[in-house]
């Protein structure tokens, strides 16, 4: 097969095979990658006026986090500047005492002071650098725990919408690597204080000797600044057009030996056409990074002639200044000293901003985050629920999903007035997508109605005004994608009821009331046995069996309300029922309000009272007999409809969006991604995972391999 390429911005070495495979560049559209690029639009100056913001952040961030430290990092990069200049000035004293006139005893015993003093100014320094070192070592931890815990703070407590919210999703992405970055910051603010002091202290001894040489090293230092940027850029693009080819060819290998593919690979003979453009994509790549390569020797050769004039014209300026007797032999060797120390500290100067600037990106995402999470945060406070509730009630509830539908996003739930009488087992009947799991939620408290759209009232305090978090106190929610946490058994069940000690006998009932006692019989190690597969340990266990562990979690939670939004979607209609009729049965002696989900009118016939939803708004409600009668009810529940086979196919459509939305948001959102978050999070926002869900292979901007 023949293999084009095409370069330029966004398809660097772009080959015909990942445009046939993959219809461009494989690039991820998760958060953290629409940064790429960003620094590469700016130039020295730009970068030069935005230095005291990017250093404002980190030291901000250094404050609240170890202020002491902060300031012996601070004190330690300002003294060594300072004795860096008094080193320079003392250099210059010896120069002087070593070129004046007489003998070479009296010469250097002219000198020994200014010796000892350029010593000590060494000595201190290399003092100052260690404490600095040490303590910049103390504070990187502390701010990126200070930086992780106020970003998860403020997230777990945002309103459900937010979390459902796309851009939100992106935003939080971006952000989890903007606590590393705020990491990484604080030792490139450090770098960059230093370097920035050194080239002060440098240019102030220049500027005390002679006015001409600051000019001079100024001369000198930009070629070589402008080298230092351009080579960093080039790297930084070489990179990624590196990462770009290697992420599609690992992909491609992948496919080979994955045993999902391994059917059609062999019977439609796929391998052969894979390893082509395997092949033709690690040519395409090795091409583009001779010619990046070619490129960067290009602009280096450049940049050191540039710099090669410009330290002609300094030592050329240096020279006829001598020639002139305008200065000293002293001072002009002084000052080669000082104008090499100011070229070197420019030089790291700037790759210290290059990296600063990179890591402040993923900080600005970071501190924006937080000021969403706050803004969208369940308000905290409000009006207390009554202590003996009497009942839920929904008067004309309208609620519509938050981006959902384009411009004119139509409501899942219109004006919908029913209720909810404590102590009674109450079931909501309905087909797939009338809302049924909608209004649970916001009888949970997880969303209010749209502005306007009705209230829902507990007894007489409106949703709206109430204590939010004691509505969650009052509920238990065994929805129907509950969460299965790859904790133990026993955590599994006693998280529905976080804030107290774990009470083993307590777990055991709430697992007896769920027929989870019969799972936990068949564990290896009881209630300490590990439920998440892929570790060592851990035990795996049946979709039934996670939902009468999830029944059991409500149960433990001994919340007034226990919702229960099918739990049965994966049982026939026989098991179904009994299911029900077990909850029914033991909720009786507890007198708990009980709230079950079904979409089969037979299996909660014996609810006391039934709402029956089609959609988004209640065609009827009663007892089972009540809906049945001809005479009061309208039929509407007794059409098959409502006594369709379990939900297992076809899916709702919120179930049919999740994927969607997991694709989208990357690879970091399977629960064992959460729970490996650390490892899932690169070195640092140039590191960009080969394979998505690739803990392991990170690749680095600076990779061996690229140069
Ligand atoms: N987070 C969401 N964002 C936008 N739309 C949603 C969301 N969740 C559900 N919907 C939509 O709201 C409608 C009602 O969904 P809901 O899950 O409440 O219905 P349901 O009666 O519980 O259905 P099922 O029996 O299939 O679970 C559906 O059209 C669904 O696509």
């Amino acid at each position: 097969m023949s293999e084009k390429t095409t370069s330029g911005s966004g398809g660097a070495g772009l080959s015909d095979s990942e445009r046939l495979l993959f219809g461009g560049e494989l690039a991820y559209d998760i958060g953290w990658d629409r940064h790429e690029g960003a620094w590469l639009r700016l130039g020295l100056w730009t970068m030069a006026k935005g230095l005291p913001r990017l250093v404002g952040t980190g030291v901000r961030l250094a404050h609240l986090a170890d202020a002491h430290a902060l300031r012996v990092v601070l004190g330690s990069e300002i003294s060594r500047g300072i004795s860096q200049a008094v080193g320079l000035v003392a250099v210059n004293g010896v120069l002087g005492h070593l070129l004046t006139d007489g003998t070479t005893k009296e010469r250097l015993a002219g000198a020994v002071p200014a010796l000892v003093v350029v010593a000590l100014t060494a000595l201190l320094g290399s003092l100052l650098r260690s404490a600095s070192t040490a303590a910049t070592g103390t504070l990187e931890p502390k701010v990126q725990r200070v930086a992780t815990e106020r970003y998860l703070g403020l997230v777990h407590r945002v309103e459900l919408a937010a979390v459902e919210d796309d851009e939100f999703h992106r935003l939080l992405d971006a952000a989890r690597y903007g606590a590393d970055s705020a990491r990484r910051m604080i030792r490139y603010c450090t770098n960059t204080l230093n370097s920035a002091i050194s080239l002060i202290a440098a240019a102030g001894v220049l500027t005390i000797l002679h006015p001409v040489l600051l000019p001079l090293l100024v001369l000198m230092t930009l070629p070589s600044a402008w080298s230092s940027l351009t080579i960093s850029k080039q790297r930084y693009i070489s990179f990624h057009a590196f990462v770009q080819h290697a992420r599609a060819g690992h992909l491609l290998g992948q496919l080979l030996t994955q045993q999902e593919a391994a059917a059609e690979v062999r019977v439609h003979d796929v391998g052969p056409f894979l390893l082509g453009h395997f092949r033709n994509m690690a040519e395409t790549s090795e091409r583009e990074q001779t010619r990046l390569a070619r490129r960067a020797a290009r602009i280096g050769l450049i940049a050191d002639g540039a710099g090669g004039v410009a330290t002609l014209l300094t030592y050329g300026a240096l020279g006829l200044l001598l020639w002139g007797g305008a200065m000293e032999l002293a001072v002009a060797g002084t000052a080669v000293l000082a104008i090499r120390t100011g070229a070197s500290s420019l030089d790291s100067l700037v790759l210290h901003i290059t990296d600063l600037h990179q890591e402040s990106l993923f900080v600005a995402d970071y501190e924006r985050l937080c000021r969403e999470a706050e803004a969208r945060a369940v308000p905290s406070g409000g009006e207390p629920l009554p202590e003996r509730l009497r009942e839920v009630h929904f008067e004309k509830v309208t609620f519509t999903y938050p981006g959902s539908g384009g411009e004119q996003p139509e409501p899942t739930l219109r004006e919908v007035s029913l209720s909810f009488p404590m102590g009674k087992i109450i079931a909501l009947v309905g087909e797939n997508g009338s809302g049924k799991s909608t209004l649970v939620k916001l009888l949970a408290g997880l969303y209010l109605p749209d502005e306007g759209g009705g209230t829902i009232r507990w007894d007489d305090v409106d949703a709206r005004t109430a204590d939010r978090r004691q509505v969650f106190s009052r509920v238990a929610l065994m929805s129907q994608n509950f969460f299965h946490w790859p904790f133990t058994f026993r955590v599994n069940v006693a998280i529905g009821e976080s804030d107290r000690p774990i009470d083993d006998r307590a777990v055991e009932e709430a697992a007896a009331y769920s027929g989870a006692d019969e799972v936990l019989a068949g564990l290896p190690r009881g209630l300490g046995t590990l439920l998440a597969r892929g570790y060592r340990g851990g035990h795996q266990i049946s979709g039934g069996q996670w939902q009468r562990v999830g029944i059991a979690r409500a149960k433990y939670r001994k919340a007034e309300i226990l919702i229960v939004d099918e739990p049965t979607s994966a049982l026939d209609a026989v098991a179904e029922q009994r299911v029900f009729d077990q909850i029914r049965a033991l909720a009786a002696s507890t007198g708990q309000t009980i709230v079950l989900i079904t979409h089969r009118l037979h299996s909660v016939r014996h609810a006391d009272l039934i709402h029956v939803l089609k959609d988004g708004r209640v065609a009827e409600s009663g007892t089972f007999a009540e809906l049945m009668d001809e005479k009061t009810g309208t039929g509407t529940s007794a059409t098959p409809t409502s006594c369709r086979p379990p939900r297992s196919t076809p899916p709702s459509r919120a179930v049919r969006r999740r994927p969607r939305r997991a694709a989208r948001r990357g690879p970091h959102m399977t629960p064992a991604d959460v729970l490996l978050l650390p490892a899932t999070v690169p070195l640092f926002p140039g590191a960009v995972p080969l394979f998505p869900g690739d803990r392991h292979q990170w690749l680095h901007r600076d990779g061996a391999g690229l140069w």
